[in-house]
Order: C-alpha cells, then structure tokens, then sequence
C-alpha cells in the first residue's frame, strides 16, 4: 500500500446503468475513496447506494445535490473527482460546477456540442484544473480507432454505422464522432461522389460528419454498444467492428482517468491521450 492519501470521488449518474458500475469499480479501488453517490431519481435518495447496487452497505446516502457533494470534495486531504455518466442536457453544467470547485470532472457523458466542449476547455484552462472528457473508455475501442486512422491513409471511402440499445438519450455516438474527428486529421476529403445521390426518405444516407463522413446510428434491444468503420475500394472492403458485451469492458479505462485527472491541468478529450 502506498502512504499517498485516496484519492476522494464524487459519482454523479450514481444508479444509473454506468453509475452503478462505477460505485462499484470504485469502491473496490485501494487508492481511492468514495464519498459521494449523486442521483436525481427520487425513488433512490437517502438510501445506502451499496445496497442500492446490490453490493452491501458503502455507508454512503445517495444524494441529489451535487454543489453539497462538490463542496465535501474540496475539504478532503488531496482534490477530489467528479466522475459523470448523466445526459447530455445535464453534463455541461455539471462540468462547469467541478471545475469553479476545482474539483476535477472525468466525463463519460456523451452529446455535449463542440462549442460546450471548447467552452469547457477554456474554463478548465483559466482554472488551471485537469479535466477529460473520454467518449469511450474501453480499449478496445481505442484499438479500432487507431487500426481505423492507419486504414484511411489507403482507403478514400469510408462509413461509420454505430449500433446502441434503444435507451440512448444522443445519436450519432460521441465515440462515433470522435472515430470520424479522427479520421478527418489526415486532412483528405472522403467519399468522393461517383453519381448524383438522390434520398428518397430523409436520412436514409445517415448523417455526414468531419470530411464528409456518414455515420449511421442503429437504436434496438439487446444491443450494448457496438461499431463498425467499413472502408471501400474497387475490389475490396476492409471492416472493423468492436462489440461489448458487458459495461464492466469500461471500468479499467474509468479507474485510469480518476487517476491521470488529478496530474493535468486542462481539459484532455479522449483515453488515448492518457494510456
Ligand atoms: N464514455 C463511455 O465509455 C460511455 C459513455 N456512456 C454515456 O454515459 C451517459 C450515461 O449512460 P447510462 O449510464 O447508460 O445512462 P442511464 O440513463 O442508465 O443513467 C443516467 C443517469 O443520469 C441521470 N440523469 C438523467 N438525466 C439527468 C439530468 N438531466 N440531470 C441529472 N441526472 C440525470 C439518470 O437519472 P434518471 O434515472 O432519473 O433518468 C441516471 O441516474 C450517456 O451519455 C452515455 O452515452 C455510456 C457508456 C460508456
Ligand atoms: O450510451 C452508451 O451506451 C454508450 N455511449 C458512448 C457513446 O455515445 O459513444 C460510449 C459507448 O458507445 C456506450
């Protein structure tokens, strides 16, 4: 055991399907202490969120004030983290409360815009506080995506179809944002137009992203989270597909960023930038 104190996390989402995942992840971590279960769903609040999850009492009431939360983080020994898997309408915000704390947000959140996130980035920087943003905590992911880049110096054509269950509040998949910003970096222009297109049922090309990148969103029970990059050339197609089966997948990249959090000092957007 190392004599460096715990580091003190805030879960904001707490008995949500990533939340609770999280509560546990983190309460099984030696360097780190849980010491706040935040949750807007009344029918949770004041209990114990161990027995919430179903993994014996935490001695920890989940609570639906995060300022309360965030103030606790800040009288701890070393900083605290605020760890959010929420919704799109209620991240931005939350994000902005962590960081005026200086207590530093690890964001699973998806849908945020581009111009919250350049916002958030500005504000973490003013603040000198460390703050990541991670579409996708799951390596694997980070696998396909950089397997993705190296294809598209070779392939011109390419499409992204993300596949999720059907409680998804956002589509397209932040992941799949982030998979075609990075694609888009090589600065070539996708998907050349070989005959004018024509839809005859709006959307049915999908939505088109960074250099003109269609991204495809499936929403049907009994999928995760799944997605597939397929590139194209005459004679060939060359797929990539990662599937989860199990949000636990997401867990080691979680426990990484509370870690790697509390050295930075801006906002980092992505886990590859911190394994
Ligand atoms: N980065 C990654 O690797 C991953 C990211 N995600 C993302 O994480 C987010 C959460 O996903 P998931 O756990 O599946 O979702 P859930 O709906 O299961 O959980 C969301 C939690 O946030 C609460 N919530 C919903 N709306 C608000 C609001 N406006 N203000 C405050 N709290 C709110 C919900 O409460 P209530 O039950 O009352 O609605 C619930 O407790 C999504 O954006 C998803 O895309 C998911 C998996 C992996
Ligand atoms: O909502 C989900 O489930 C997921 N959301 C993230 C996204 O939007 O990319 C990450 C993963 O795909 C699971």
């Amino acid at each position: 055991m190392s004599n460096q104190s715990p580091i003190p996390v805030v879960v904001n989402g707490a008995c949500g399907k990533m939340g609770r995942e999280v509560i546990k992840a983190v309460a099984q971590a030696e360097d780190m202490t849980l010491i706040g279960a935040i949750e807007r769903n009344p029918q949770y609040i004041g209990q114990d969120i161990g027995e919430v999850i179903g993994c014996g009492p935490l001695e920890i009431p989940v609570l639906n004030d995060l300022q309360a939360n965030l103030v606790l983080a800040t009288q701890e020994k070393v900083q605290g983290v605020m760890v959010d898997f929420t919704h799109p309408d209620s991240v931005y915000e939350n994000v902005r409360s962590a960081l005026a704390y200086g207590v530093r947000p690890v964001v699973g959140t998806t849908g945020l815009s581009p111009e919250q996130i350049q916002d958030l980035a500005d504000f973490a920087e003013k603040a000198s506080t460390g703050c990541l943003l991670i579409p996708n905590f799951s390596i694997g992911m980070v696998l396909l995506q950089q397997a993705a880049v190296q294809a598209s110096k070779y392939f011109d054509h390419v499409e992204i179809i993300e596949l999720h269950h059907n409680q998804k509040a956002d589509a397209p998949s932040g992941t799949a944002i982030q998979t075609a910003q990075l694609l888009a970096e090589l600065g070539k222009t996708f998907n050349p137009a070989i005959v004018k297109e024509t839809e005859k049922l709006t959307g049915a090309r999908g939505s088109v992203a960074e250099e003109n990148i269609r991204i495809h969103s499936i929403r049907l029970p009994g999928l995760l989270a799944h997605q597939e990059v397929i590139f194209g050339a005459p004679g060939q197609i060359y797929t990539l597909r990662h599937d989860t089966s199990d949000r636990s997948c997401y867990m080691p990249g979680v426990l990484l960023a509370i870690r790697k959090v509390t050295q930075l000092k801006s906002l980092v957007y992505g886990l590859e930038k911190i394994l």
